[in-house]
């Protein structure tokens, strides 16, 4: 099996650092973008305590019974908001959908940015309060590590440091709670059906909660996939398809998957957090021209963000 190289990458030393420190934050997050899409990351602002507290929140979601559930579910919304239940999203190339259910909690804008008309409310969980609250803190927390990720990676772009903050700031942003659900009889699922299929991200870059659980692998470069493992609360952060379209290429968003367990096993629930990062819609992908030259042509047509994820979400069966 080929070996990966997944930094461990202390954000303090971006946020807090001294200019040298600084600087080889960029690089290292630069460089593991560039070569496997994916780092971990510690000191990112949240607390043990606050990811429990997720977590038990979660958790508590999902027991709630399914026709319950289904009362948050809205086609209309394309699963952008509440609650997507069990068979509704196939990656694509896929024949089986994932075996999970989910709920997306969406950007609450409150300083009187327009863009609040082009976002629909969410979904608040009558039943839950606390998953309401707890979920909106861990958005916000999520919304600063990964704007300062985006520092740090403008940087290594040779961009202005703040050259993302417009930009997602009261982006589209969507945290999605998983819940990889329990499997009594593995031998009746479909051939193909897994946890999550082979996919990459849509958005700039996924903040991802929990990667602690075994199950998430990456495609490498010489195509084998690669068990990516998280370090107690540190957080998994990978390039999505949009940043990688915004620098044609230079920073990879890596292939990954959810894989089952071992048959005995699957009669037990996996459970994870990922925060996906998105600008406002009208931000403009078209690749950067620092990133075109002789060895690296233009790849992509010009396209905004909205466009690219109307598209995207089209294809995995979300948006009809
Ligand atoms: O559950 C995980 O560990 C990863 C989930 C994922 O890749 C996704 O939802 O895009
Ligand atoms: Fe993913």
């Amino acid at each position: 099996m080929s070996t990966v190289n997944i930094p461990r990458l202390d954000l303090n030393f971006y946020v807090n650092g001294d200019e040298e420190q600084r600087k080889q934050f960029s690089d290292d997050i630069g460089k593991a973008f560039n070569e496997t899409g994916f780092v971990t990351i510690t000191n990112h602002g949240l607390d043990k305590k606050l990811i429990d507290k997720l977590y038990e929140d979660v958790k508590a979601l999902f027991a709630l019974p399914d026709e319950l559930k289904l009362k948050y579910e809205k086609p209309e919304l394309a699963g952008q908001r509440g609650y997507t239940s069990k068979g509704k999203e196939t990656a694509k190339g896929f024949k089986a959908p994932d075996l999970k259910e989910f709920w997306q909690i969406g950007q609450t804008v409150t300083d009187g940015d327009l863009v609040k008309d082009q976002y629909p409310d969410n979904l608040l969980v009558d039943e839950l309060p606390s998953f309401n609250s707890t979920t909106l803190e861990v958005y916000k927390k999520l919304e600063w590590a990964g704007q300062h990720l985006l520092r740090a990676i403008a940087v290594y772009l040779n961009l202005p440091e703040n050259y993302f903050d417009d930009k997602v700031h009261n982006g589209n942003s969507i945290l999605r709670t998983l819940h990889y659900f329990p499997i009594e009889n593995p031998e009746l699922l479909p051939e193909d059906a897994v946890r999550a299929g082979a996919h990459e991200d849509i958005n700039l870059i996924t903040l991802l909660i929990g990667a602690s659980a075994d199950g998430l692998e990456l495609l490498t470069r010489e195509n084998e996939w690669f068990p990516v493992k998280a370090y107690g609360e540190d957080l998994v952060v990978n390039v999505g398809d949009m940043l990688q379209r915004l620098t044609n290429n230079k920073l990879k968003s890596t292939t990954h998957r959810v894989v089952n367990p071992p048959r005995e096993l699957m009669k037990y629930s996996r459970y994870s957090v990922p925060f996906f990062l998105h600008p406002k819609s009208d931000m403009d992908l078209t690749c950067l021209p620092s990133c075109i030259d002789e060895n690296h042509p233009k790849q992509y047509t010009d396209v905004t963000a909205g466009e690219y994820l109307d598209e995207r979400l089209r294809e995995i069966g979300l948006k009809k």
